[in-house]
């Protein structure tokens, strides 16, 4: 229990020792006096009127009166007290008992004296006494209510202050023990200064008084340690720093927040400082160091890509507001330089994801390498980069960048033990020639890289108007797209592919067309990918197919030689669920035969499908239908799938066959797939012989089918109905 609670009691007590006293002893005391002096006023009374009638009888009887002693006695005894006992006595002058009223009445006692005059002279004299008994008996019984009243008050005042004391100072210490417990549990750490000032009031020290285990924790010891430790020197200099608010502190009751590390560590804590008393500062230290380190990586993750730790799209552009804002000042230019990996979709597709970061990693390394610290490499998702070069004196600045870094991705790249090799293409946008803010720049340099894409890839092109152009022109090509199925505006030709040994047609590849109403003939190079990206490529293909089983039917029906027909089938189309269902519908509603249908996959497709949909695809074998591999040889994938699909065609891309007949890397790769798939019983067939040469030297390498310009174009149905006839006869 604590010193206030005990000089309370001891207050508290003496209080009511104090009013049980008065209340004990003054009650009885004034009732006793009061009626002691009321009762000695009525004696004074009444033995004055005895008096009176004495001193009456005496005036008619001067000579006898002292002989009449009954009626004397008769005349004390008329106005003495019938109640309380009371004597009286008449003595003569002399002081001899004339006559008294018989009664005796012991001490305590009161008594009144009165002189009896007869005409002007003393003759007697009356004394009337009463007794106090009744008095102090009554006297007696009030002091008694007294007490037991004195004694309620006690009770009242000594017992039940107490307990409600005694109660409120248990509460404080049950609510002392609680807030000790939360001080000395707190994660955060909280330790009292108290601050020295000199005699010129002005500040001297300032130390700490107390700590928290957690606070104690912090420097790794208990807090008893802390205890008189200079507070500056424990928590370093930012304290100082804040010592003057701290001061105001004390002044104005306030709080102040600052952040400080603690010396020798890199722990950073939020310190919320308050001024609890007069001369004391509360700091309450919380370790934010965790907090203000994921605060960074958000704000990391923020502005920067997580995979290769590049500017994201937000800082890029904020950094090319800011290039733009210099170049404006400085009245100088600049070039934005947009990156596209060429075919990067193909390895992320075969050669799995993971793959495709790594190589993202390995070409931002290079990428970097060739740029100034001045200039800005960002990455804006996917395989597109994007690098700001500033301060660019002349446009042939820009070109020696763009040239540096297709330099930089040329050599092969070392992915999961695999030599890949990756071109970029590149589109380059100036300012302020091509744009004059950051989001115009963006995309004239995207629409350049498209165009260095469509030139051949491995390239870099400069913006120009035109490419806006063609932009538009693509958006066209899309609204178009979405019509032209229903307004019939495609139509198939067919590509003869050719028996190598005797050159005659053994079978012709369908090959969709685009009639425009208002373009003409457009290329499926320019909307085959557009139809891929949007979708229609899976109407569009479901039309060929019908269309191709048709002409099988029609064709063979008409008795012409029942060559292979083969159909290139996308990406988007297997995607499907039910293309095998779609093929078996064309097959059975056209009534044509399986055995004449092939479908074209190319090896990716192959890849990026999962396990279900190629088996349920190639349950179409069991129908008759063939498989042929297009563009064999350029994509990234491992060759297992010729192991375990049942393949029947490999088309030897026409990459390898263009220099056949000068290169020998071609030649050697070429001669590689026709071992091979000899070896493995899958036919062979090359595309894109344009040359005598090329054919020569693929029949001596034992090629087995040959489709190109050098035999025929694609055809039209009618044509190749007439090659077909031709070749019958
Ligand atoms: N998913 C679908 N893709 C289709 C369909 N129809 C065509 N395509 C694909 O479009 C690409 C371009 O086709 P196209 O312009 O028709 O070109 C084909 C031939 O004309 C061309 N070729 C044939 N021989 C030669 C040659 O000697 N030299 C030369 N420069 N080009 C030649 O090759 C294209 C056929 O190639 P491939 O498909 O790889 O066998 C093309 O990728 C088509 O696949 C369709 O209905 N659906």
């Amino acid at each position: 229990m604590n010193t206030g609670h005990i000089s309370i009691q001891q207050f508290t007590q003496a209080m009511a020792w104090t009013l049980s006293a008065m209340i004990t002893l003054l009650a009885p005391a004034t009732f006793f006096l009061v009626s002691c002096e009321h009762l000695r006023s009525e004696l004074h009374v009444q033995t004055e009127l005895s008096a009176n009638d004495l001193s009456a009888m005496i005036s008619s009887n001067t000579q006898l009166w002292r002989y009449e002693e009954l009626r004397l006695s008769e005349l004390l005894r008329r106005r003495s007290n019938s109640v309380v006992a009371e004597s009286r006595i008449l003595y003569d002058i002399g002081g001899e008992v004339i006559a008294r009223n018989r009664q005796q009445v012991s001490i305590p006692r009161i008594t009144d004296v009165h002189d009896i005059f007869d005409a002007g002279t003393a003759v007697a004299r009356i004394e009337a006494s009463r007794s106090l008994t009744p008095l102090l008996l009554r006297t007696f019984a009030v002091a008694l209510c007294s007490a037991i009243i004195a004694a309620v008050v006690f009770y009242m005042l000594r017992t039940l202050p107490l307990r409600a004391t005694s109660r409120a100072y248990q509460a404080l210490d049950e609510s002392e023990s609680k807030y000790r417990l939360l001080y000395e549990s707190m994660r955060e750490g909280m330790a009292l200064h108290h601050m020295d000032f000199d005699e010129n009031g002005d500040f001297a020290a300032i130390s700490v008084i107390d700590a928290n285990p957690s606070c104690a924790a912090m420097f790794g010891c208990d807090p008893q340690t802390l205890i008189g430790s200079d507070s500056i020197a424990l928590f370093g200099e930012t304290f100082r720093e804040y010592l003057s608010e701290l001061l105001r502190l004390l002044e104005q009751g306030t709080s102040i927040q600052f952040e400080l590390t603690l010396p020798r560590t890199d722990n950073l804590y939020s310190v919320h400082a308050f001024s609890p008393d007069h001369g004391l500062v509360a700091t309450l230290f919380e370790d934010i160091t965790e907090r203000r380190k994921s605060e960074q990586q958000i704000q990391h993750m923020a502005y920067f890509d997580s995979l290769t730790d590049l500017p994201n799209r937000v800082l890029f552009l904020d950094r090319l507001r800011q290039a733009i804002a210099h170049a404006l000042r400085d009245e100088n230019s600049l070039a934005v330089l947009f990156l596209d990996l060429d075919r990067f979709k193909d390895i992320n597709d075969t050669l799995g994801h993971s793959a495709g970061d790594q190589l993202l990693i390995q070409v931002t390394r290079r990428l970097g390498r060739q740029i100034r610290s001045c200039d800005t490499l960002a990455r804006l998702g996917g395989d597109e980069f994007v690098v700001i070069v500033t301060d660019l004196g002349k446009k042939m600045n820009a070109t020696r960048v763009a040239q540096d870094l297709i330099n930089a991705i040329q050599p092969p790249f070392l992915i999961a033990g695999r030599e890949l090799h990756v071109t970029t293409s590149i589109g380059i946008a100036l300012f302020p020639d091509d744009g004059n803010n950051a989001e115009t720049l963006v995309k004239h340099a995207d629409l350049a890289m498209y165009s260095s894409k469509e030139s051949g890839r491995n390239r870099y092109n400069f913006y120009s108007a035109s490419m806006n152009q063609k932009a538009l022109m693509r958006m066209e090509t899309e609204a178009g797209l979405r019509n032209a199925l229903e307004r019939r505006e495609f139509y198939v030709e067919f590509q003869p592919i050719m028996n190598a040994a005797d050159s005659t047609v053994v079978a012709a590849e369908a090959l969709v067309r685009w009639n425009h109403p208002t373009r003409g003939r457009i290329p499926p190079d320019q909307f085959i990918d557009l139809a891929e990206e949007t979708g229609l490529v899976v109407p569009l293909g479901e039309w060929v197919l019908r269309t191709v089983c048709s002409r099988i039917k029609t064709w063979s029906d008409a008795g012409l030689p029942l060559i292979r027909f083969s159909v290139n089938v996308s990406s988007r189309q297997i995607e499907r669920q039910d293309f095998a269902e779609i093929v078996r519908n064309a097959l059975r509603e056209s009534g044509a035969n399986s055995a004449q249908l092939e479908i074209e996959l190319t090896e990716s497709c192959l890849i990026r499908h999962s396990d279900t949909n190629i088996s349920d695809l190639f349950g179409l074998k069991e129908w008759g239908v063939s498989f042929a591999i297009d563009d064999f040889g350029t994509g990234y994938s491992s060759l297992g799938y010729i192991k375990t699909l049942p393949i029947d065609h490999i088309k030897i891309d026409r990459s390898f066959v263009r220099d056949i007949s000068t290169d020998f890397h071609d030649q050697a790769i070429v001669e590689a797939i026709i071992a091979m798939s000899q070896r493995l019983g899958i036919r062979n067939i090359a595309e894109g012989v344009e040359t005598i040469e090329q054919v020569r030297f693929l029949q001596e390498r034992g090629c087995e089918e040959i489709q190109g310009y050098y035999f025929h174009r694609p055809l039209s149905a009618e044509a190749l109905e007439e090659l077909l006839r031709a070749q019958e006869n």
